[in-house]
């Protein structure tokens, strides 16, 4: 067992922090039905490693993952992307911030259906009114196997394919961080590998930031970085992590 007491309650951040929560504490709800899905949260995410976050269900993984992707606002408590603070800003210009710094994976890949592969990948780089940088999506398409594929239509495209596709346009705008829920939850196991196979490589090999949301530990393993949630809070954190010592460490939580 390699896991060691996390930073929890600590405010120093290294300068590379691609991102962090400081103090962070959401609720839901109001009066005796209000729950706390993250209690005083402190967690810096380096730039340029592979992070997972795992938990038992309910510990607010997802939430946690939604509070530094500003997708939704802590309760209390403060969040940065690198040196912007995303709890000062207002809603379209966090929208703006999410659109052109952040990429997403989602368990349900959210491809348009009535586009090709090659437009759903550089559709938000579009919205954006830019142009794509083609020698990096090139070589973020070869690196997935796509270059085969640009032409057809998500329900011309296994599962497996159309999560390839949401993971280049995660990452066509080189984005500052790409968060991924559950990115292999839909996946069967060899489609999981590869994506995050892939997922790793572009950390790796393209010096991304890539932070991942996760069930299972074989998942996990692939990351450089474990962080545990339990009952809202961030309980330990593995570095180099095995699928066994995560499994271990899963049992121990209850999970
Ligand atoms: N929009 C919401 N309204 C009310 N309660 C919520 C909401 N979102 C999450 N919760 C609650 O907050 C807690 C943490 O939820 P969260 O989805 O972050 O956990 P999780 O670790 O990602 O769970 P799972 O592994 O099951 O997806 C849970 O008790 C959940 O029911």
């Amino acid at each position: 067992m390699s896991a060691t007491i996390s930073m929890t309650g600590s405010s120093t951040a290294p300068v590379t922090a691609a991102a962090r929560a400081e103090g962070v504490s959401k609720f839901y709800g109001t009066g005796d039905a209000t729950i706390a899905a993250l209690k005083d949260v402190y967690v810096s995410l380096e730039a340029g490693m592979f992070t997972a976050i795992m938990g038992p269900s309910g510990s607010g993984k997802s939430t946690l993952l939604h509070m530094l992707a500003g997708l939704d606002r802590p309760t209390s408590g403060e969040v940065f992307l690198g040196d912007t603070q995303l709890t000062s800003l207002n809603d379209k210009a966090l929208t703006l911030l999410r659109r052109d710094q952040i990429g997403f994976i989602f368990q349900s890949f959210n491809l348009l259906p009535t586009m090709s592969a090659a437009e759903n990948i550089v559709l938000p780089i579009r919205i954006a009114g830019r142009k794509p940088d083609e020698v990096w999506v090139k070589s973020i398409v070869d690196k997935l196997g796509l270059a085969d594929r640009l032409t057809h239509r998500p329900t011309e495209l296994s599962g497996g394919q159309q999560q390839r596709v949401a993971a280049a346009r995660a990452l066509a705008s080189r984005p500052q961080i790409v968060f991924a829920d559950e990115p292999t939850g839909a996946l069967d196991s060899a489609a999981g590998t590869e994506l995050l196979g892939f997922l790793r490589k572009a950390v790796k090999e393209l010096g991304q930031t890539v932070v991942m949301v996760t069930h299972d530990p074989t998942a996990a393993s692939y990351a450089d970085r474990v962080l545990f949630l339990a009952d809202g809070h961030v309980v330990d954190e593995m570095f180099e992590p095995t699928a066994d010592a995560v499994l271990d460490f899963m049992k121990h939580l209850g999970a």
